[in-house]
């Protein structure tokens, strides 16, 4: 149940911790491998991939690097899929962080995101991903209708019956996601996501979000993020009842949590529990978590 987040850039030596997400790292292809090796041993299922393109050039106004099959992802799903066949990979949909603007989508001349070429960009990128051997593709982007195009360009290419769509149809905008933006430097260059992501009080915006989702071929629904917004994994289980329930417990909750076991205001693992019950609770099938690998060895004992 439990997916581990990995975030590969294209530097191959690459072993660079991310300060504000602690204990997380940033790795190239070469280190991935003898990384996963262990967690692989102790259980790890299935990991999600985050592409960090670092070498300079790689970004530009359409995202063009997202699917290069030389760039850190493509690669990575192969490798992964060669070296650990039994291991589930799902990988994160989106352009901002390949686009030069940091922005999940191509821009018209306003700076406003251009929806229909951005659908198409995000669904070819899905394809490709797919076609590396993706297990699972996870559009995090919010444009309206990319999981009919997905859908539907995964059927015509005939692998929709070996790729799972998974849907981050419930995804909120708010401040928990400022660590994941260091590690994979998908910071907006100017103004912010409010514009495609769900406001923190809008709970009808994210039940038609998730209605529309499902209507539109999501095999998978994510609400995200997870702990603040229990109320809507609740509804996403009422609405989607023939569905997984997907949470991810993103950066900045994971980041709290270590602050507060660090200030000593409760115990790292006894939180890292108990938030996690209480999202399974609500009525998630499968939570992304940064404390994978750390429930791998409480579990075990
Ligand atoms: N669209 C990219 C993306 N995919 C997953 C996350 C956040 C994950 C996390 O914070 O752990 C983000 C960041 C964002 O939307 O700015
Ligand atoms: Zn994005
Ligand atoms: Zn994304």
């Amino acid at each position: 149940m439990l997916i581990y987040p990995l975030f590969i850039s294209d530097i191959e030596d690459d072993e660079t911790l991310i300060p504000s997400l602690p204990g997380q790292c940033r790795r190239g292809l070469n280190k991935l491998v003898p990384f996963l090796e262990p967690l692989v041993r102790k259980g790890l299922k299935s990991v999600m991939l985050f592409g960090v393109p670092l070498q300079p050039g790689t970004k530009d106004a359409l995202g063009t690097s997202a699917d290069d099959p030389k760039g850190p992802v493509m690669q990575a799903i192969g490798l992964l899929r060669q070296r650990f066949p039994q291991l589930f990979i799902s990988v994160d949909v989106c352009l901002c962080e390949y686009t030069s603007h940091g922005h999940c989508g191509i821009l018209r001349d306003d700076g406003s995101l251009n929806n229909q070429l951005s659908v198409d960009r995000i669904s070819d990128v899905a394809i490709a991903y797919a076609q590396a051997g993706a297990h699972c593709v996870a559009p995090s982007d919010m444009n309206d209708g990319r999981i009919r195009a997905i859908k539907l360009k995964l059927i015509e290419e005939g692998i929709a019956h070996k790729t799972l769509l998974m849907s981050y149809a419930a995804k909120f905008s708010g401040c928990l996601y400022g660590p994941f933006r260091d590690a994979a430097m998908s910071s907006p260059s100017f103004g912010d996501r409010k514009c495609y992501q769900l406001p923190p009080g809008g709970r009808g915006l994210a039940r038609r979000a998730i209605t529309r989702d499902i209507g539109e071929g999501a095999d998978i629904i994510m609400v995200k993020p997870a702990a603040q917004y229990l109320d809507i994994i609740s509804d996403a289980k009422e609405l989607g009842r023939d569905l997984p329930i997907a949470a991810y417990h993103v950066s900045g909750e994971y980041a709290m949590v270590h602050a507060g076991a660090k200030a000593g205001v409760f115990d790292l693992k006894t939180m890292a529990f108990e938030v996690t019950e209480g999202i399974l609770r609500a009525g998630a099938n499968i939570v992304v978590s940064y404390f994978t690998p750390d429930f791998l060895d409480w579990l075990d004992n």
